[in-house]
This record gives C-alpha cells, structure tokens and sequence, in this order.
C-alpha cells in the first residue's frame, strides 16, 4: 500500500471546489498535513467566505474512509488572514510523549513524524515565541547556504565528526526539512526509539544524529511550512534526549526561508558558517543568508568555499575547476574570515553516496585535512566570542 501521506494527497485531489471546479490539491487549499503514527491527520482547508461550507466535510471524509486513518482534523482558515505564527509550543508532552503512544513504525514501512498532536493552528494573536536556552546542546551552530547544490550538508557532516575526532561531544539535526539527506550521507535510517519521552538520537561516526528524514514517510511531498517548521525545530531541540554536547550542528535548508527564522526564533545560535562555491559569480544569494544572521544577532563565524580546487592527479597541481575567488569575494564583501577552502575530490561524493563521510574513510586525504582546519577554526571563533 503507497505511504499514507501519498493516499492523503491522492485522496484529497480528487475533492473538487464546487464553486471554482478544480480540486483542492491543484488549487492549494489544502496545506500543512501533517500525519501521527498512529493515523491521526490534520491539515488547513483555506475556505474564502465565498465558497461552499460543504467543502470541509468533504475534505474531511475523503481522508476519514482512508485505511489506517484513526481521526481528522482539519483546521479552517480565510486564505485573506495572515499566516500564523505559532505561540511557543506548551511544555505539556504531545502524542508523541503519550506513555501508551505506538512506539515509531520501523524504516521503510509507513513512517510519520510523531509530533503533530500539539500543532494546532493558534487561535491566540500570532506572536514570535521567546528563544528558549538549550545549555546541554553547548554551542549551537547553522551550517547554511544561499544556493543549494554547494555541498552544505557534505560540510555539515564532515565537520561534525572532524569535532568528535578532536574529541568532543557532537550532535547534528537536520533541519533541511525540504530535503534531509543526512540519513543517506551517514548510512544511518532508522526510526529512532522513545524512552521516557524523549526521542534517542542516532549516533554514528561518533556523532549524535536526528533528521526529519528518519521520521517522515519516503516519497512525502515536501510542505512543510511556516508553524510546522517551527514545530519540528522545536521538537528537534528539546525532545530529543542529545544528553550533554559540546557542539549542536544544524543543517539548514539553503537560502533564507522558515527554518533559518524558526531556529533563530526558537534557540540562542551561537555562530553560522556560509559554504559557498567559488563559482558563484553573483554572491546575492550568500550575502543575504549573512545579512539575516546579522539581522537576528547571530555571528557567522566564517565562509567555507567548497569544491575549491582539484588535484591533478598526475601533476598533484591544483586546478581551479569552476573558476576561483567565490569564497574570498563573498566574505571580503561581508567582512568576514574566509575559514576554509575545500577541494572537489570524487571520494567526498562517494563517500557521501555510501555513508561513510572522507574525514572518516580518507583520513588523510587534503580534503579531511582541509575539513580538520575549518574545526579548528570554528572552535577557536566560538571561543573567542564566548570564553
Ligand atoms: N568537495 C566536494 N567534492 C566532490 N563532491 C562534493 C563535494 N562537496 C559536495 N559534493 C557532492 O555534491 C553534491 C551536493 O552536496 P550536498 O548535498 O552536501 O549539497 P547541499 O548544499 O547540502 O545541497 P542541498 O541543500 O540542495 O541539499 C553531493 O553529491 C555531494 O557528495
């Protein structure tokens, strides 16, 4: 049977607004569904006041006959009204806490994220929650981008074990909710456990993992948006049981979108690192994420350029693959450190593609050396702004 977020969908487009015609999928009326493991569904139906009330029941039943669907819950909002923000979620435990809540469904067999019980949409005046202290993640550091595609996650990962391999304790949340591609790039997938109402990470490499890829069923389109961002970075944060860290790394999807404004909303971060390409000609898309964490108080502690240069095999002379100075531009025209520069070597793909990120498996490779350094430097910074 396909994922049930898939027959959801499936079931919904074929439910057509009787005033417009066309069928509440296409016209995107229907938003932010959002499955538990144990079948309960709820998403917003946008209903104009000039459209028929009828609409609601029929969204409703045409999810409630779906097999494994335990309850419906569709939330009613004027696609005139603003989108809300969500009131800080309530300390009182969701579904997921719930003692007699279904433990999470093993991989590959219809996984859904048990965090939705609480995400109602707020009927209190939007307002932006209060950044809550997480002192047990240590230093809490956006790994972000302005494009996708640059190797954000690659250097995420590698500079999460790089820190574990100078000995300290690491965790990474993948909060690139659009696509989490941790689990692939570590070899970890699983659907972690619950115990005492915590979820318990992964670890692997010697780091602590949680990603939304481990929750969420294959194949789920991807909208999530707005107050469900923000509920899964919360969750991420404190219902996770990371234990004692040193350093908390975040993936974040590319650009400046809801996520980038939900982590700066939900916790304090401590620094973000901007990886870039040389070949961005135009470094619009990098300065504005740096612009954003300045915005929000958050120091970016430096730019990484990526895919830098490729060895010669035969001569061991660098070759400047994709033209050169994207990452010195970008950080001369922010005022910052340029703190790393990482070759294109085919074993980081490999590498990524098998779960066994280079600074583990090629160790002394210039890459994992040139991986070492950016650690290094990211440690230093942070102790320089915080001794
Ligand atoms: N230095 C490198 N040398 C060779 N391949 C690399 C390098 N860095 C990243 N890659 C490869 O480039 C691809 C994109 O990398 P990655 O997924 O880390 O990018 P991203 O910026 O996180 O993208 P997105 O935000 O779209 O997920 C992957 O296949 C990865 O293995």
């Amino acid at each position: 049977m396909p994922p049930l977020m898939e027959r959801i969908t499936d079931a919904l487009s074929l439910v057509r607004n009787p005033r417009t015609g066309a069928d509440v999928m296409a016209a995107e009326q229907v938003r932010d569904i959002a499955t538990t493991v144990d079948g309960k569904v709820r998403f917003t139906l946008l209903l104009a006041p000039e459209d028929d009330a009828t609409l609601v029941r029929d969204v409703r039943q045409a999810v409630e006959q779906l097999d494994g669907v335990s309850d419906v819950r569709v939330d009613v909002r004027d696609p005139a009204q603003r989108e809300p923000t969500p009131a800080r979620p309530a300390p009182a435990p969701n579904a997921m806490h719930h003692p007699t809540a279904p433990a999470p469904k093993a991989p590959g067999t219809g996984r859904a994220l048990p965090v939705m019980e609480a995400a109602s949409a707020p009927k209190a005046p939007p307002r932006v929650p209060d950044p809550v202290q997480y002192p047990n993640l240590g230093r809490i550091i956006a790994v972000s981008s302005g494009k996708g595609g640059v190797g954000k996650s690659t250097v995420a990962v590698n500079l999460a074990i790089a820190l574990a391999k100078a000995g300290k304790r690491v965790g990474i949340m993948d909060a690139d909710i659009y696509g989490p591609n941790l689990p692939l790039m570590l070899g970890v997938d699983a659907a972690p456990a619950v115990r005492d109402e915590k979820i318990i990470p992964l670890e692997a490499f010697g780091i602590k993992v949680i990603s939304l890829g481990f929750l969420i069923e294959k194949e789920q389109p991807a909208i999530w948006r707005g107050p469900i961002v923000m509920k899964i970075i919360t969750q991420f944060l404190r219902d996770v049981n990371w234990g004692q860290l040193d350093y908390f790394l975040v993936d974040m999807p590319p650009g400046t979108g809801d996520a980038q404004l939900s982590l700066v909303q939900a916790t304090q971060v401590h620094g973000a690192v901007i990886v870039t390409t040389p070949q961005q000609v135009s470094v619009g898309d990098a300065l504005r994420g740096v612009k954003m964490f300045e915005r929000t108080a958050v120091p970016v502690l430096g730019v990484v350029e990526n895919m830098s240069w490729f060895e010669n095999p035969e001569t061991g002379k660098p070759i400047a693959m994709f033209g050169s100075g994207g990452g010195e531009r970008l950080a001369k025209e922010c005022g910052l450190p340029l703190i790393g520069q990482i070759p294109l070597d085919p074993r980081i793909q490999e590498g990524g593609d098998t779960g066994r990120p280079i600074v583990d498996a090629e160790p002394d490779s210039k890459a994992s050396k040139a991986i070492h350094l950016v650690a290094e430097r990211v440690m230093q910074r942070l102790d320089e702004r915080y001794p």
